[in-house]
Parts: structure tokens; sequence; C-alpha cells
């Protein structure tokens, strides 16, 4: 099962607008100059050896064959070559006059001719020339001019030089950097620069949802633009703040909103373009990063995934280490050498605070910590609306509706659920966004894009069953969240998905509510082994979602009456969801203990999951019926089929009995 507790998606934003230029070879010129260079190398081969490409090739003894009638002229020697020239032109056919031309061509007229001296040719050669009056000149066997040696032995080696320089490119430029003067630029940032004239203004207009970081910041807007209100009284400018939140929330926007807002240049850089393969460059960069910010000052810096470079020293992934660490150093250092009232800002963000070191969090430097949270249902809703301004929407496209639908999406996943719901009205052939374009976008969104794989009517059977599982228990279990679609297209890694959703945003969950949840993720399986008796492999994920539940149910949440109130497991990075589940250094008696417990709760709910069902039989037979017909049935269709009221809240119930 699947459901709307979803993880939100990597963005896919990349606001890099016209990067100020940077020379850069381009390839055409690359194969341009490569080019040029074997041509001038051709060309003073042909001017110092003349005659040497002219000279036609014959046999040895068609040579002496012409020394002898006294037809050769003079020759000229180098080492075993022989070049030289007929008195009168000689006729050779054309396969004998040349190795390198095989097709028939006529006889050919020779005068320029050489010729190779076998290893065992006769030592009486000389006399035999001289005794034919045949003059005789040789050279050394490395000829030419010394610019004739200087091309030929340095020509490969200025290939190899350029090549390695165009590779060398290359790889930066895929990199995804744009490096500044080639080579000796390593060392400059290649922080992009944002400049309100060139870009469209980003101002907190395009920040919706996540009102109370906007205001922590709004603020530092207002010291970029007066710092005398402040300076004048003895106050230092907060120098660091750390936007910390999950993937997607606007940090990098809130950042950029904050520089638009101030009128102020925003140079912003990632962590990781900061560390490269070569030690120093790293902290070259951050020099050069902080030098141009404050030539411009007042200025921001933005550094985003700061835990990149900002890891705990000692505790580097292997390899980059030192470099990493100088880097940190090189940050450290300049955000030290801050006066106070240089009207420079660093924004970082992170997803990962906790692994930072601690001497980035210390005073002076990131000492302000702007939390930025996943919308809630009135964020969610500013934030489709800020990403509809440009679309016409329908009459029925009620942005309320979609926030209601939408927990746990952030700010990128709603920006992108925008765009793909507007795609998909253009594709319908449509002229607005109506609400169910929304709704088939969010499924691609969170499920992946529907998948064509034919599945045999026997499979298509049980997965409805198994969704039909969910989806009962959903309606039966007291304290479920409502069900509001299930569907047996395969979409992503899901042969189906029950999707379900609180009917408002959760902050605090009570045991039964858990325990709901878990009988209802199990319903997959209970349903499968019910009806078919055999069990398949379809419910992996339903049983890794349960037994992360029922872990931290024991371990973290107190709720298991054995093991009472005692943390046993760290928190979970709370803007990255699930870890690894791992327990706490604690003694192997309670590790079985923990072992036993959340096997309990899992045994239980599996138990009560398969009651249920057979309990609702007809209800589930009904509902598999109409899967396996319309294949997607929305939360009305469901109620109907069934003919079960929506599950009873949990605070209908007396105590919120165990269930
Ligand atoms: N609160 C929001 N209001 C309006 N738009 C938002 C909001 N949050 C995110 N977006 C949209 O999503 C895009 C991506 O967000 P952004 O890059 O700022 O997220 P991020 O938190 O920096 O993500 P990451 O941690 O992945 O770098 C933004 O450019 C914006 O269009
Ligand atoms: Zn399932």
């Amino acid at each position: 099962m699947k459901n709307g507790n979803n993880s939100s998606s990597g963005n896919s934003f990349n606001n890099t607008p016209g990067r100020p230029g940077t020379p850069r070879l381009p390839q055409r010129k690359f194969w341009l100059i490569i080019l040029l260079v074997l041509a001038v190398n051709y060309l003073a081969t042909q001017w110092f050896l003349p005659g040497a490409d002219q000279a036609v090739p014959v046999p040895y003894t068609t040579f002496k064959e012409q020394v002898t009638k006294g037809n050769v002229q003079s020759i000229h020697s180098q080492g075993q070559l022989i070049q030289g020239q007929f008195n009168s032109p000689v006729s050779l056919p054309s396969d004998e006059s040349t190795t390198r031309q095989t097709t028939a061509e006529p006889p050919r007229n020779v005068t320029a001719f050489s010729t190779v001296v076998p290893d065992f040719a006769d030592p009486g050669l000389e006399s035999f020339l001289a005794n034919h009056n045949v003059t005789i000149s040789a050279s050394p066997i490395q000829t030419g001019s010394s610019l004739t040696n200087l091309l030929f032995g340095f020509g490969p080696v200025l290939l190899i030089i350029f090549f390695y320089v165009w590779l060398y490119r290359r790889a930066s430029k895929q990199a995804g950097g744009a490096l500044g003067g080639g080579m000796f630029g390593l060392g400059k940032s290649k922080a992009r620069r944002y400049d309100h004239e060139q870009d469209k203004k980003i101002t907190f207009e395009d920040v919706a949802g996540i009102d109370e970081a906007e205001n922590e910041l709004v603020e530092i807007v207002d010291f970029l633009k007066n710092p005398k209100k402040y300076t004048a009284l003895g106050a230092t400018a907060p120098r660091g703040i750390l936007l910390v939140g999950a993937p997607g929330t606007g940090k990098t926007l809130l950042a950029k909103a904050v520089a638009g807002e101030a009128q102020v240049p925003f140079f912003s850089m990632s962590g990781s373009e900061f560390v490269e393969m070569i030690v120093g460059v790293g902290a070259a960069r951050v020099r050069d990063l902080f030098k141009q910010a404050r030539e411009h000052a007042p200025s921001i810096i933005f550094i985003d995934e700061i835990d990149s470079i900002g890891r705990a020293r000692g505790q580097a992934v292997l390899g980059g280490a030192s470099e990493q660490e100088q880097t940190l150093n090189q940050i450290l250092t300049e955000m030290d050498g801050f006066s106070g009232k240089e009207e420079v800002i660093v924004l970082a963000a992170t997803n990962q605070p906790e692994i930072l070191d601690k001497a980035l969090l210390r005073a002076g430097r990131f000492d302000r910590r702007v939390v930025v949270n996943l919308p809630d249902k009135i964020g969610r809703e500013a934030i489709l609306q800020v990403h509809t301004r440009n679309k016409p929407l329908a009459q029925d496209a009620d942005l309320m509706e979609v926030a209601a639908t939408t927990p746990g999406l952030s700010g990128a996943d709603i920006k992108n659920l925008c765009n793909e719901a507007a795609l998909l009205a253009a594709k319908r052939g449509q002229q607005e966004v109506h609400l169910k374009d929304f709704i088939d976008s969010l499924e691609k969104i969170i499920l992946g894009p529907e998948r064509p794989i034919v599945l045999s009517p026997a499979d298509r059977e049980r997965i409805a069953y198994h969704e039909s599982g969910h989806a009962i228990l959903g309606l039966v279990v007291p304290g479920a969240d409502p069900v509001n679609r299930v569907s047996i297209v395969p979409r992503g890694q899901a042969l189906g998905v029950t999707y379900q959703r609180p009917p408002a945003d959760r902050y605090n969950y009570p045991e039964a509510y858990l325990r709901a949840r878990i009988i209802g993720m199990l319903g997959g399986r209970a349903a499968e082994e019910i009806v078919y008796g055999t069990k398949t492999t379809g419910a992996e994920n339903d049983i890794e979602q349960a037994t992360d539940l029922a872990h931290n149910m024991v371990t973290r949440w107190g709720m298991s009456e054995k093991l009472g109130m005692v943390k046993l497991a760290a928190r979970q990075n709370q803007y990255l969801g699930m870890g690894q589940r791992q327990l706490d250094a604690v003694s192997e008696q309670t590790a079985a203990l923990v072992d036993e417990e959340v096997h309990k709760i899992i045994n239980d709910s599996h138990e009560q999951a398969k009651q249920l069902l057979r309990d609702h039989r007809q209800q589930l037979d009904a509902l598999v019926t109409a899967l396996l017909e319309r294949e997607t049935l929305d939360e009305h269709e469901i109620l109907d089929v069934t003919g079960l009221p929506p599950a009873p809240a949990l605070k209908d119930l007396p105590n919120q009995a165990k269930l």
C-alpha cells in the first residue's frame, strides 16, 4: 500500500538564468585548431622534404636494370632509401610502379624514383654505380632542418597537450561549472550572481505557505536596506543564517527573495561545487566567493547543501576528507573575518543540520537557524495560488480541495503538480485546468507515471484483492484515514495503490491511530491470504512500513507496556523521513524484548486485519469486481460500491479504545 504519507520528490527546479559570459573553448573551435596543426605539419613536410612524394617507388631490380642501361643520372641515399633521377623517363606498368595504387592504370613514365636497398645487397654496389656514371650523394638518417625536427618532435606532444586541455575543459563543463580562465581559473568560485535588473526579481510575493520562516527573514531584509539604522546603535548584523528544512520546501527561494526584497546582489553556490578532486581548490573558491560578495556589499551569499562541506570534521566520507576540511576551515575563517559592519550576509541551506560541524553553528557564524517546514493545508493552498497565477483555472478547480489532498507535499512538489496538471489539461484538449487534472497528476507525481505492463487476469484479480483489502480496512477500522482513491493501474514501483489522506494535517498521533494504520497496511496481504490461502511478494513495501511504524512505537514513543517510556532508538532525521531502524546501545535482553514487542504489534494487527476482512468479505468482493471493471475508483464510488459508511473518527470512541 502506498498512502498519503508520501515523501516529497526531488525538485527539478533549475533556475540558472543567463550566466555571466565565461570564456570557454567551444568544441568546434578545438577541432579547427587540431586541423590547423595537422595542416601545418603536412605543409612543413612538403616544404622540407621536396620530391619525397613525387618519387615513384620502383623495385630494386628495376633500379639496377636502369643503372646497367646507364639511364640513372644521380642518386641520393639516406640509410636504406635511395632516391634518384632517371636520364630518360622509364615506363612502368602500373601494378609494378607503385604499391599504393592497386587499380589498373595505364603505364606511367617515371623520372623521379625511389627504392629501398635490401640488407643483403651486394657490397659492390658503389663501384657498380660509379662504373655507370651515377652521381652519388648521401645524407645522415636524421635529416631536415632543425625546424622540421622541432615540428616532428613536438607536433604530437602539442596535440596531446591540446587534447588534455580539451578533456579538462569538457570535464569541468560537465561538472556544471563554467571555469573562468581555463586551468588557471580553478580557484575561482563558480558562484552564480543574480542581478535583479537581469533576472526576474523574486520577492516575498513568490514565497507562500512558509510564513514563519519568511517573518524571521524580514528583519534581515531591513538590515540590508538600512544598515545605518542598526550599526548606529552598535548592533552587528547577523552573519550567518542556516535555513533548515526538507528538500523542496523553498529554502533557495527564500534566500533569493531576501536578496530581491533588499535589492542586493545574490551570490549562490552549492556546497558540492566547492569540493573538487584537487585539494585546495575548494578553499580558493570560498575565498573568491567572499571576495566577490564583499566587493558588491551589501550582498547575500547563499550556500546550498552546506552539509556536503560542513559535515563534522573527522567524520567526512572517505576520500574527500582533507579537501572538505580545508574548505570548511576557509568558510569559518572568512566568516570570522567579517568586521560586523560589513553588509554581507551568508545564508546556507541544509536538510541534515545534525551532521554539521559544531564550529559552524557557533556564535558569529551560522548562529541563527530558520526552520522551513513543509507547508500545512492553508500553506499548500497559498502555494497553489502562487503557481496557478498564470494558469486558467476552471470553476471546479477548488484549490482548497487540492490542498487537502496533498499532505506531505513540499512547495517544489506543488509547483510540479501545477505544471503537470496544466500539461494534462492541454493534453486533454481543455481550455482550462480542472480539479480532475490536479487529482490525476497527483498520482503521477507521488507514484510515478503509469507503467504499461500487461498482467494476466489472475494477477490483476490478485492485485485487486490486495488493494481492496487495504481499502476495506480503511473504511472499517475506527480512526483510519479516509480512503479517497483505489487503483489497480501499475505506476512506478507499485502495481496498485490505495490512497488515504487524513482529514486534516496531523502533528500528533494517538496510539489507536497508529495501530489502525498498521492494520490497514497489513490488509493487502491479509486479503490475499483469506481469498487465495497463499502468499506473494507483493506485500514487501507494506511489511516494511508496518515494521518501521511498530518499531518506532516501541523504541521512540513509549507505546509498549513491557518496555515503558524509555528511549531506545535515536530520533530520525525529521527532514529526510525514515532512516534505518537502529537501536541505541542496549542490552541483549532489551533488544530481544524490543523484537518481541514489535512482533506482537504486527501479529496482533495481522490477525485483526484478517478477521475484519472475513467479516466484510461481501464488501471486499464487491469492491474487487468494481475495480476489475473500472481500474480506478474515487472516494464516492468506493462508498457506493461497498455500501459502507466512512470509518468513524477516533474522537467518537470511548477512551480511544484499544483496537
Ligand atoms: N513556499 C513556497 N512558495 C512558493 N513556491 C515554492 C515554495 N517552496 C518551493 N517552491 C517552488 O519550488 C521551487 C524549488 O524550491 P527551492 O529550490 O527553493 O527548494 P529548496 O528547499 O531549496 O530545495 P533543496 O533543499 O532541494 O535545495 C522554487 O523555485 C519554487 O518555485
Ligand atoms: Zn499493499
